[in-house]
């Protein structure tokens, strides 16, 4: 692709193979999770995360989605337990949308799409950095978190006052103590399987985490959400929406649920 990938009809996800050949690889995210198909696993631990406020560093429009970047220097943020073995640090966590509230997942559950997904990115600490992680199969741990269409949710609503301030490709801001703990549902129950990055460059490196239990997010909020632009200042706007790779072919992979 001479231009960059994006979620348009000339750099799409079904043109991403182009560039990206993975794209068509053994485990690619997302996935379409069917519950009466995962195996329950008595030997999947409880997930545990350990997130300090105080490693919040900022919110950036990245042109693809807006993500809030966290200090990884220490292990002050971690995922541990689940299916994960040693110790996983936060590095990031972003949404993806729709431009209504009939889609916006990545995941699905029974076909059903979620008008927006969170990911909280994190990398085995076995490596030196994210970027050695990215590429190794037990690299990343990404914990996907749905939204759904209910009351407002006010945990939501420091992220998106920060909104304004990131309107445009390239803009960031100080983001600082926020506890992105505030973000999970009640029950951290999940089903996880082995996947790969949803975006360029779709690194096969994934330990996918999915909750079952969503979060709420109103109407008005998703409103929020879609006033971010794609685009950079100056260039024509486009409204950032449909930020979602559609499920991928599972080829044969296990998912398994951490509940009955
Ligand atoms: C080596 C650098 C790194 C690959 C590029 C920057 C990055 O972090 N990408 C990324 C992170 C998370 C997801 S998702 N949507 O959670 O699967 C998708 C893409
Ligand atoms: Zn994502």
């Amino acid at each position: 692709m001479s231009h960059g990938w994006g979620y348009g009809p000339t750099n799409g996800p079904d043109k991403w193979g182009e560039d990206f050949p993975v794209a068509n690889g053994p485990r690619q995210s997302p996935i379409n999770i069917v519950p009466k198909e995962a195996q329950y696993d008595s030997s999947l631990k409880a997930l545990k995360l350990k997130y300090d406020p105080s490693n919040s560093k900022g919110i950036l429009n990245n042109g693809h989605s807006f993500q809030v970047d966290f200090v990884d220097d220490t292990d002050s943020s971690t995922l541990t337990g689940g299916p994960i073995s040693g110790t996983y640090r936060l590095k990031q966590f972003h949404f993806h949308w729709g431009a209504s509230d009939d889609r916006g997942s990545e995941h699905t559950v029974n076909g059903i799409k979620f008008p927006c997904e969170l990911h909280l990115v994190h990398w085995n600490t076995k490596y030196p950095n994210f970027g050695e992680a990215a590429s190794q199969p037990d690299g990343l741990a990404v914990v996907g978190v749905f939204l759904k269409i209910g009351a407002a949710n006010p945990r939501l609503q420091k992220v998106l006052d920060a909104l304004d301030a990131i309107k445009t490709k390239g803009k960031q801001t100080t983001f600082t103590n926020f506890d992105a703990k505030t973000l999970l549902p009640p029950s951290l129950d999940y089903w996880t399987y082995d996947g790969s990055l949803t975006t360029p460059p779709l690194l096969e490196s994934v330990t996918w985490i999915v909750l079952k239990e969503p979060i709420s997010v109103s109407s008005v909020q998703m409103a929020k959400f879609r006033s971010l632009l794609f685009t950079g200042e100056g260039e024509a706007p486009c409204c950032m929406a449909d930020n979602y790779r559609p499920p991928q072919p599972l080829k044969g992979r296990q998912v398994r649920a951490s509940f009955k």
